[in-house]
């Protein structure tokens, strides 16, 4: 992967992709890459050219645009791509590709220094790490400094300064609005505090939450720190996020994480490293010369204890505290796609993937919503699959605001991308999208979308099929349990129990799936927020689960005889519902809720469910059989995570539920979940006719949710924001 810069500009205007020397004829051919160029921004694919100086004509359709899209193209258009093809084709690509990695030791020594702060209320960790307004962290003195020193004193109290004298950890990014400050100070601060090695993943330090996972398990690191607020707007008006993983790669657990709010309540100073020689070129920090863009170097740097630079500046040099030399702090630049797409090819049966995107008839999209899986995305499905008959890469580049795209895959937020899968005959087969971290996915079909929570109890049968085996080695082939979220449906527990799998319900947020997985307990986690993953890393992992689809699209179509017709997305979700039955689901969203209106609130609807007085309230419309508050118990470590939602069940076999919970990943005011499902057995009726549209099926459990819980009458809201 390569970076350039515009010469006219001295823009950056490519981020990432493959990128051929100059040709004389001043177009640079490209394998793939997408361009951000103001005022326009284009996908270029396969076969385009693009010329920096002529930046109002850099784009030319390529071949199989010229194909799919026969009679719309301009012909002057082909002969100019014509002609620079000729005179490319000569040239020899594959130098810029296999560089060694390059080591440059830095002359300034940096010193460590104390600088005193003060407490900042609120960096408190939610559901995935803490998630505020972009302008209030960059706005606020220290808020970086504080809560990365309180995380590096933390690491010191569990694991000793010897131990993170010799450790590494990871950092990367979805790339958001804040990122880059963030992980400047990061810097200053891990040099500071001992750490021997940060890998940097990147280039610009980008990389999918997945990736950051995949790259400390590999490492063998401490641990590592996705600077992300996942699915959360960015840019200056948006979120900003920061979570820790530990060795595993998963999510910290509770326990870690108060441990870090604990001292930010408590925090007086911080250590930083300055450049010893005020005048160096290398910067304040002496990072100036680090070059985030260019992965596959090592900077190694002299860190001298607290004191030296007044001594080094001092006329007497003897007085110089440490004459050792002081200690090394190394900075990894490295490529965040490697690992991950080793690890995706050692999961997935390329080979046949590959053979299914080469069917004549198969079409997919991919839509990166400008978050950090465009050069994921590009790496496996253009790379590795060889994938570009159709214009297939939708907002693979990269941007610190989303483009203003909201990134999360909902069919809100992807409507252009849904209705194009709605429009007509011709439309794709297969869509998918992730979001702005690459932890969550959506799966399209012709005029179909998946709902997750089937998603899940779908990838579950089809990893149970013995002759599956041969798509996708599952966790060493044994699917030892399967564990979903709370207010996830329970499609997953009917396959489980139909094969006698055991299924565990966890409070929502990933981290509660880790020690299961870590236990060798279960195999495959999901949830109704668009997250899917397996054993093979520690969080939820949008393009695993998208190239899970794949391979049982592959699994059933690669044998197709000619003449017979294909199995789309939708037949897939239809047979599954034929044969294990239905849970219509539909998730209310009500946004903008005053905090502390929302938990008083939710206190006392916990008061009301648990003392009982809930059920003894009568509206027209379904009756409530039954109500709890959520308790977690780990049956690894015996830890409880208490009040983790309401529970109102409006049938005996407790098939017909409301859940509520407020959302824990929200940056300012609140916002309440209400996840409602209804389940119907396939011998119930024709489940594949009955009820088209969950949101008519359990619109009668919605508004006696909000009902019997007062969400109408205390909190005023009558409809939800967003169904999902
Ligand atoms: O935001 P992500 O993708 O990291 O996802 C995080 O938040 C989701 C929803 O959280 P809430 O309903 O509290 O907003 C959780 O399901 C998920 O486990 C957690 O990792
Ligand atoms: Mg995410």
């Amino acid at each position: 992967m390569v970076s350039i810069e515009d010469a006219s500009t001295g823009m950056d205007c490519v981020t990432y992709g493959r990128l051929a020397p100059r040709c004389e004829c001043g177009w640079f051919p490209c394998l793939a890459f997408t361009v951000n160029y103001t005022p326009k921004r284009a996908t270029l694919a396969r076969g385009t050219y693009w010329n920096p100086t002529r930046a109002s004509s850099y784009l030319c359709q390529s071949a199989w645009r010229r194909r799919k899209f026969a009679g719309k193209r301009e012909p002057n258009q082909t002969s100019r791509l014509e002609r620079s093809k000729i005179r490319c084709s000569a040239i020899d690509w594959s130098d810029l590709f296999h560089q060694e990695t390059v080591v440059y030791e830095e002359s300034t020594p940096l010193c460590v220094v104390q600088v005193p702060t003060s407490p900042i209320p609120g960096q408190k960790t939610g559901t995935s790490g803490i998630r505020k307004r972009t302008r209030e962290v960059t706005q606020t003195p220290n808020f970086f400094e504080n809560w990365f020193q309180s995380l590096f004193d933390v690491l010191v109290e569990r694991y000793g300064r010897t131990c993170l004298n010799r450790a590494t950890l990871v950092v990367g990014g979805d790339g958001r609005e804040g990122n880059q400050a963030a992980l400047r100070t990061l810097l200053r601060i891990a040099a500071a505090n001992s750490l021997q090695r940060l890998i940097v993943l990147g280039p610009d330090a980008i990389a999918t939450t997945p990736a950051i996972s995949a790259a400390i398990r590999a490492a063998g690191a401490l641990g590592g720190i996705a600077l992300t607020a996942s699915h959360n707007p960015g840019g200056v008006d948006g979120d900003w996020g920061v979570k820790y993983n530990m060795e595993n790669g998963g999510p910290a657990p509770d326990s870690f994480t108060s441990l870090i709010y604990e001292r930010t309540l408590t925090i007086s100073r911080y250590l930083e490293v300055e450049a010893s020689d005020p005048e160096a070129l290398c910067g304040r920090d002496g990072f100036d010369g680090v070059n985030f863009k260019r992965i596959q170097t090592v900077h190694r740097f002299r860190i001298l204890p607290e004191g030296a630079r007044d001594a080094l500046q001092s006329p007497n040099p003897d007085r110089l505290p440490h004459s050792d030399g002081g200690r090394t702090f190394e900075i990894h630049l490295v490529d965040a796609t490697a690992t991950y797409v080793e690890l995706m090819e050692g999961i997935f049966h390329f080979e046949r993937l590959r053979a299914l995107l080469r069917l004549p008839n198969f079409n997919m999209v991919y839509d990166a919503m400008y978050g950090s899986t465009g050069p994921f995305a590009f790496m496996i499905f253009g790379e590795k699959l060889g994938y570009w008959e159709y214009p297939w890469f939708r907002r693979g580049q990269y941007l610190p605001d989303f483009g203003g795209v909201h990134p999360e895959p909902n069919l809100e937020n992807l409507a252009d991308l849904v209705a194009e899968f709605f429009s007509d005959e011709d439309s794709p087969d297969f869509g998918a999208a992730s979001d702005a971290d690459g932890d969550r996915y959506l799966i399209l079909g012709r005029k179909f979308v998946v709902q997750p929570s089937d998603s899940l109890a779908i990838m579950l049968d089809y990893a149970l099929r013995p002759d599956f085996a041969a798509y996708c080695r599952f966790d060493g082939g044994l699917i030892r349990g399967v564990a979903r979220s709370m207010p996830t449906s329970s499609a997953v527990d009917v396959v489980a129990s139909r094969h006698n799998i055991r299924c565990y319900e966890t409070p929502t947020g990933w981290k509660y799936f880790c020690n299961l997985l870590d236990a060798g307990l279960v195999s495959l986690c999901g949830e109704e927020s668009c997250g899917a993953g397996g054993a093979h890393i520690r969080e939820k992992d949008g393009l695993w689960a998208i190239l899970f689809w794949l391979s049982i699209l592959a699994y059933h179509n690669l044998q197709v005889a000619p003449g017979s017709k294909s199995t789309s997305v939708e037949d897939i979700v239809r047979a599954h519902w034929a044969h294990y039955g239905r849970n219509y689901y539909e998730r209310w969203d009500f946004h903008g809720i005053e905090r502390t209106t929302a938990e008083r609130w939710m206190r006392n609807l916990e008061r009301s469910v648990e003392g009982g007085e809930i059920l003894s309230l009568r509206i027209d419309g379904p009756q409530l059989y039954a109500a709890d508050v959520f308790h977690y118990q780990d049956p690894v470590d015996g830890s409880w995570a208490r009040n983790q939602g309401v529970r109102l069940f409006f049938s005996s076999d407790r098939r017909m539920r409301a859940v509520l919970r407020l959302s824990g990943t929200s940056s300012a005011d609140a916002t309440l979940r209400v996840y409602l499902e209804k389940y119907v057995a396939p011998n119930d009726g024709d489940v594949q006719a009955v009820g088209e549209l969950a949101s008519s099926f359990v619109a009668d459990i919605g508004r006696a949710a909000l009902l019997y819980c007062g969400i109408v009458s205390e909190l005023g809201r009558e409809r939800p924001d967003l169904r999902a």
